[in-house]
């Protein structure tokens, strides 16, 4: 029995207490958890809790990419443009992706491309963050390392990218959860043991 299995799970992912349905199996102990979501989501926060949790590895791509390059997002963003940006991180996350027993905290913009949709939704299980336009600007209001949101109204441009994103992200989602105000201690204990007994129809 491999110690880091999670709870209900058994090492060839039948049903706890015997397979009353040979087609669902649970979410396999080593299959990636992607977090997807617009900034100020929590994908950072929450992935970095989570895996501590189920035992996993925590991987983000903007600190991927941060520190592949040696530069913040921001500077990648201000040098090579957001085309630039979106081709290193496609490389990343594929890459990433292949990564077993890891949670993944993607970037906010990561579901923009069909190739990385697809990576996603063929090599994982994913959630999406869900939070409303409000919630997330008051998140990330302050911080600068935010490159898209150098504007003179923040607030509109990401209300227009939650917009634009919602359906990509409800696209890839296994799960969708919705934060609300919910503090980030709350929802990760909420999205445990949803995740423990994800069932996967193979
Ligand atoms: N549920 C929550 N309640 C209150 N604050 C939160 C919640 N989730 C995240 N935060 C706060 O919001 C800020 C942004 O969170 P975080 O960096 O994890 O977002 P993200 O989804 O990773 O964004 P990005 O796509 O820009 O990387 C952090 O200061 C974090 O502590
Ligand atoms: O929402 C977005 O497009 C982005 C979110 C961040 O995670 C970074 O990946 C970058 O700032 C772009
Ligand atoms: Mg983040």
């Amino acid at each position: 029995m491999n110690d880091s299995l999670p709870m209900g799970a058994s090492p060839d992912n039948t049903m706890a207490g015997g397979p009353e349905d040979p087609a669902i199996v649970l979410l396999p102990y080593d299959q990636p958890l992607f977090l997807v979501g617009m900034m100020g989501a929590g994908k950072t926060t929450i992935g970095r809790s989570l895996a501590r949790i189920l035992d996993r590895e925590f991987l983000d791509l903007d600190h991927e990419l941060e520190a592949r390059c040696g530069v913040r997002v921001s500077l990648i963003f201000d040098i090579e443009g957001e085309e630039g940006f979106r081709r290193r991180e496609t490389t990343a996350l594929d890459e990433c992706s292949r990564r077993r027993g890891i949670v993944l905290a993607t970037g906010g913009g990561a579901v923009l491309s069909p190739e990385n949709r697809k990576y996603l939704k063929e090599r994982g299980v994913v959630v999406y963050l869900r939070a409303s336009a409000d919630e997330l600007f008051r998140r990330v209001s302050r911080d600068r390392n935010r490159p898209l949101l150098q504007t003179s109204d923040p607030k509109g441009r990401l209300r227009s990218l939650l917009q634009e994103r919602e359906p990509l992200y409800e696209e890839v989602a296994s799960i969708t959860f919705d934060t609300g105000s919910m503090a980030v201690a709350q929802v990760v204990r909420s999205l445990v043991p949803l995740l423990q007994h994800y069932k996967v129809n193979p």
